[in-house]
């Protein structure tokens, strides 16, 4: 826990609200910082080159336009991609997915221009609890993060619901066509995985009632440069919460994808979309498409931007291995059911450690 005389903290309450910490945007800029504060510094160190590797040539690669309008030879090439990709990676990159490069880029940088209102300003949206629809704020969780991360977010429920900050001007029009599209596409890939599965098209979405009420997130994380950034994350290893994630960034990497127990930098494909399989796919696929793990790293030179939109379940559906996969006896599952509104709270709740969470309903 940040002590209250450390240069990052300028309130501090013992209260169960989070700590109001200054953003890394202002301890970033301010000029007498040239080493971190020891509240961001890891125990061991998080780049260690001997497991970092870079792959590029094997992140698997999903063409969107051919699974969703492809013949049907290469269709159904395209899901068992996708279904290969879950299966060793948890990650793939999407192309050709329709979603103008322009929108992308509006949206990006009307996220930037949020992080650029005054603290004032950002505080307004600072929410109280972790459900609240729009909440900004910095490291992951300020109350229970060991750790502090290099890193400032604004995080918003944008469906069934569309909640926005109505600051700057402009952004809530811009983002809620992005995410009318990423839904969009997220929900055709989910198609294919269920396919992929060996179940209908339509089956996943049905069983967890994404189409009218799956909760999407939009994620907007900013990493300003961090003058030691061997030392530090913006984002611990953790795996996310939903069925897909799909991630876009200002063209500076940052991600790092865990496989076969080392770590891999992503080095995105421009105009792509970076996807993550979430723990509610690793759950309704009974442990067959497990979710990935991944973390951000820094750097010392330019400010990062990445936009994560999670798609997940219905808050209020309890999530159980998919009744199909799991007949016959031949697989028992092996996650027990939980609502998902109670696992995001206890995600969002606890120190992002992992599969901390998801262990808890492994059976
Ligand atoms: O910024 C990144 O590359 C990762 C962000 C992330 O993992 C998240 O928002 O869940
Ligand atoms: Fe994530």
């Amino acid at each position: 826990m940040a002590a209250a005389t450390d240069p990052a903290v300028t309130q501090y309450s013992h209260t169960a609200l989070p700590p109001i910490l200054t953003s890394v945007k202002k301890l970033s800029e301010s000029s007498q910082v040239t080493s971190i504060p020891s509240t961001y510094t890891y125990p061991v160190n998080p780049q260690d080159k001997s497991v970092l590797i870079d792959y590029d040539s094997k992140i698997p690669i999903v063409d969107f336009s051919l699974l969703t309008s492809g013949t049907p030879e290469q269709r159904s090439k395209a899901i068992s991609d996708l279904g290969k990709a879950c299966e060793d990676w948890g990650f793939f990159l999407v192309i050709n997915h329709g979603v103008p490069e322009e929108l992308m880029k509006a949206v990006m940088d009307g996220s930037l221009r949020f992080f650029y209102l005054s603290e004032e300003e950002k505080h307004e949206y600072q929410g109280k609890h972790v459900l609240d629809p729009i909440r900004c704020g910095t490291s992951f969780n300020a109350s229970v993060d060991k750790v502090l991360f290099w890193r400032d977010f604004l995080k918003v429920f944008v469906y069934p619901e569309f909640h926005f900050p109505d600051k700057p001007a402009g952004f809530s029009q811009l983002s809620s066509e992005y995410c009318k599209r990423t839904r969009e596409v997220t929900r055709e890939l989910l198609k294919g995985i269920s396919l992929s599965l060996g179940l209908e098209a339509d089956y996943l979405d049905t069983a967890l009632n994404v189409k009218s009420e799956g909760l999407q997130v939009f994620i907007a994380n900013l990493y300003p440069p961090c003058p030691q950034p061997e030392l530090a994350l913006g984002m611990p290893p953790h795996s996310d919460h939903g069925l897909l994630t799909l991630l876009i960034q200002n063209g500076i990497n940052g991600l790092q994808v865990q496989h076969n127990g080392k770590w891999v930098n992503v080095n995105a494909i421009p105009n792509s979309f970076l996807v993550n399989t979430g723990d509610h796919l690793e759950i309704f696929s009974n442990g067959k498409y497990r979710s990935n793990i991944h973390r951000a790293a820094l750097n010392n030179k330019g400010t990062r931007i990445s936009i994560a939109v999670p798609t997940g379940p219905s808050l209020d559906v309890v999530v159980t291995p998919a009744s199909k996969l799991v007949e016959n006896g031949n697989h028992p599952p092996a996650y027990v059911g939980m609502k998902y509104k109670d696992y995001l709270e206890l995600q969002q709740s606890s120190m992002l450690d992992g599969k901390a969470v998801l262990d808890r309903v492994r059976i």
